[in-house]
């Protein structure tokens, strides 16, 4: 469950962005959409901690996340929240499943190896586990980059884009697939994108103007 309440940052004097508010439910999608500039990814970034709004409030699970210091909110991140960001950044050198498994070593220091199975079985990708990412599709590397955000069980799911890149029938696919996954995992799920095409997939959106 995410919760916002008066959102306000600003990279400059001459631009300020006051984002409505959020309330995302365990298990729900909320679509976040807007035109190029309108500050998606500025809020994702803000619901993920990786910027501070000068005011305003952001509640994960009843836990006040500006309250935290940087250690505990570095902590808190990888423990809570799961980010599919639009480019896929991997370790090139390993296998697509110690690339997942690599993020639950850096959040909670153990090598779940048969979650990351499964996840990646669950997304389709048995066949590719011991491919490196740059032998597989842009399509799969996507949903390589949800198993990565999945492993730790994240309250909170945030991607940017995360079709942007993909033609209709896997951008489909990709977006069910993480909403679906969201459902059954009881995670909240928030998209943000420009992509025309989920708009008509979910019932909760929000447009920044
Ligand atoms: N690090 C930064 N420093 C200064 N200005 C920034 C920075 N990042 C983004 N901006 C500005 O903030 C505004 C919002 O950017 P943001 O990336 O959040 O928009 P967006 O809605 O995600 O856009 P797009 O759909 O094109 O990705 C833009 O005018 C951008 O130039």
């Amino acid at each position: 469950m995410i919760t916002t309440h008066n959102l306000i940052f600003s990279y400059s004097d001459t631009q300020k962005f006051h984002f409505p508010d959020i309330n995302c439910p365990n298990g729900q999608t909320l679509l976040i959409t807007g035109n190029s500039g309108t500050g998606k990814t500025t809020l994702l970034h803000l619901l993920g901690g990786l910027l501070k709004p000068s005011e305003g409030s952001i509640q994960i699970n009843n836990q006040d996340v500006l309250s935290l210091s940087a250690a505990q909110l570095d902590a808190f991140r990888g423990a809570s929240i799961g980010m599919i960001l639009q480019k896929s950044f991997f370790i090139e050198a390993l296998s697509v499943l110690d690339n997942v498994v690599l993020a639950s070593w850096i959040a909670n220091k153990e090598k779940n190896k048969e979650k990351a199975l499964s996840i990646l079985d669950n997304l389709g990708l048995k066949d590719h586990v011991h491919k490196l990412p740059s032998q597989l599709s842009i399509g799969q590397q996507q949903r390589v980059n949800i198993a990565r955000a999945l492993i730790n069980n994240p309250s909170v799911i945030l991607a940017d884009e995360p079709t942007s890149s993909l033609d209709d029938e896997n951008a489909l696919i990709v977006a069910r697939l993480l909403s679906n996954l969201a459902e059954s995992y009881q995670s909240s799920l928030i998209i943000v994108t420009h992509d025309q095409r989920l708009k008509t997939l979910f019932n909760h959106q929000i447009i920044l103007s």
